[in-house]
């Protein structure tokens, strides 16, 4: 099948040019001005808007059974609302329960994500310890394609990473070429605020995020990156939320250490006034690990973006209905943590971003889609536009606006956090490994379509 998408402005991280884009099978096969196509080639005419590589959105939870349920968008339904947002990779978790094989864990979520639409790839997390974990995260390496693993320093008495976990994984993860991920919260702390709230009558949402302020985060982040510094390993810090964990990244990179950081489109634009609303079901759709936070932190947030000491944006889509969020009416600790943003992530970063001036369109490839490709070394297969790349494209009208809505929206849960918010800059077209998979409004997602990306080692010592 080819397809050739002429006249537009294509824009990778590092330049912009006219040209066109001709697309053979799933790969890039040639990029140039007035290229010559067959003439049975599908042909989209970009009439001058951006052409961008795909998103890569480096954090999602399809599937996910957290908190007593499953989420409401499995790996069909969410990497289908991906494509219909322009990110057409999504790299997902296998979250092993404490004593489970890793392996074991890793073969279900393999199955799970058979029926995806779009292409994915899996971060490992370990939630414990022992020498079959060492053993498993070898194999996993060497043979499935894995370089990541994570660690949650949150979520005490269910996955929470003790120390001598992360030590031991980060250490382990060096020898193997594979970087170590965290979700920095100090679990602990947490777990004594939200008994503290519980005891005095405070159960509602409005709670949580008096349960998880930023020195919780600000410590955990700083304690993984003290740990990483020790042994020598580059650590990628998952939702950044707050300026204390920013600042702990920044004085890190200054002094030379690798040190990642991502921001998602919900943080960037949303801040923690959802938690007083009187409508509580609102409230509830608003609870996610780190919260939203005051608006400065938002300030920081592009910050750090923009000055390259963050380096991707993601989502940590994790969708569960408002019936889901109601078991933790009484209790705020019970309600299941997560929100959307799949579908929306492309659209807010431009529009809050690329409007605003702050970033470049150049930038804004960067953050979307080029750093996280070589970030978790899927670089040049994604993120680029170029010969031999993976034809993984997005058609963006820059003009273009939409008005988002849970109505409206192809995610499942039936709630959207960016509800209401009309955003200028959208998607026109998404070609997923060379098929048009989105054209204006229609998405013509396939089940079973997307593949399993294999992500090698890292053949150097990174730190
Ligand atoms: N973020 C969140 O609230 N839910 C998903 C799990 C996680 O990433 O912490
Ligand atoms: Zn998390
Ligand atoms: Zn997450």
């Amino acid at each position: 099948m080819t397809t050739i998408i002429r006249g537009g402005t294509i824009v990778n991280a590092d330049r912009a040019f006219r040209g066109d884009v001709l697309c053979f099978g799933d790969k890039i096969v040639a990029v140039g001005e007035q290229l010559d196509a067959p003439a049975n080639a599908t042909v989209i005419d970009a009439g001058g808007q951006y052409v961008m590589p795909g998103g890569i959105d480096t954090h999602t939870h399809m599937q996910l059974p957290f908190m007593g349920t499953v989420t409401a968008d499995d790996f069909f339904t969410g990497t289908a609302a991906g494509l219909a947002g322009g990110t057409t990779t999504i790299m997902d978790f296998v979250i092993p329960d404490p004593k489970q094989s890793l392996l074991e864990a890793y073969r279900t979520w393999r199955g799970w994500a058979r029926k995806s639409a779009g292409d994915y790839t899996f971060h490992v997390a370990v939630t414990w310890w022992d020498e079959s974990v060492h053993a498993d995260m070898g194999t996993l390496v060497r043979e499935h394609g894995v370089n990541s693993f994570k660690h949650f320093m949150a979520y005490k008495n269910a996955i929470m990473a003790d120390d001598e976990t992360l030590v031991k994984s980060f250490r382990r993860a060096l020898e193997l070429g594979a970087i170590p991920t965290v979700h920095a919260e100090n679990g602990e702390l947490v777990y004594q605020l939200q008994q503290e709230l519980l005891q005095k009558g405070i159960t509602g949402a409005r709670a949580h995020p008096l349960s998880r302020p930023p020195e919780v985060e600000a410590e955990a982040a700083n304690r993984a990156i003290a740990i990483a510094k020790v042994l020598g390993t580059p650590v990628y810090i998952v939702h950044v939320s707050c300026a204390e964990s920013l600042e702990a990244i920044t004085r890190a990179r200054a002094k030379g250490q690798r040190v990642y950081g991502e921001a998602l489109a919900g943080h960037l634009v949303i801040d923690d006034s959802v938690y007083a609303s009187e409508d509580e079901d609102f409230a509830r759709g608003h609870v996610m690990s780190p919260p939203f936070r005051g608006k400065h932190h938002q300030a920081a947030l592009w910050q750090g973006l923009r000055g390259g000491n963050l380096h991707t944006t993601a989502t940590d889509h994790c969708t569960f209905c408002a019936e889901q969020k109601a078991a933790g009416a009484d209790n705020f600790t019970r309600i299941p943590n997560g929100c959307g943003g799949v579908e929306e992530r492309m659209a807010i970063v431009w529009d809050a971003g690329v409007n605003s001036g702050t970033l470049t369109p150049s930038e804004f490839v960067r953050v979307t889609s080029t750093n996280a490709a070589q970030i978790f070394n899927m670089y040049p297969r994604k993120g680029v536009i170029e010969v031999g790349a993976d034809a993984d494209l997005v058609v963006w009208d820059p003009n273009g606006t939409r008005t988002i809505s849970a109505k409206t929206q192809f995610a499942k849960g039936g709630f959207n956090v960016f509800e209401g918010r009309t955003v200028r800059g959208i998607p026109t077209h998404t070609i997923a490994a060379g098929k048009l998979v989105f054209e204006r409004g229609d998405l013509r997602a396939e089940e079973g379509a997307g593949r399993h990306i294999d992500r090698p080692a890292f053949t150097t010592t990174q730190a």
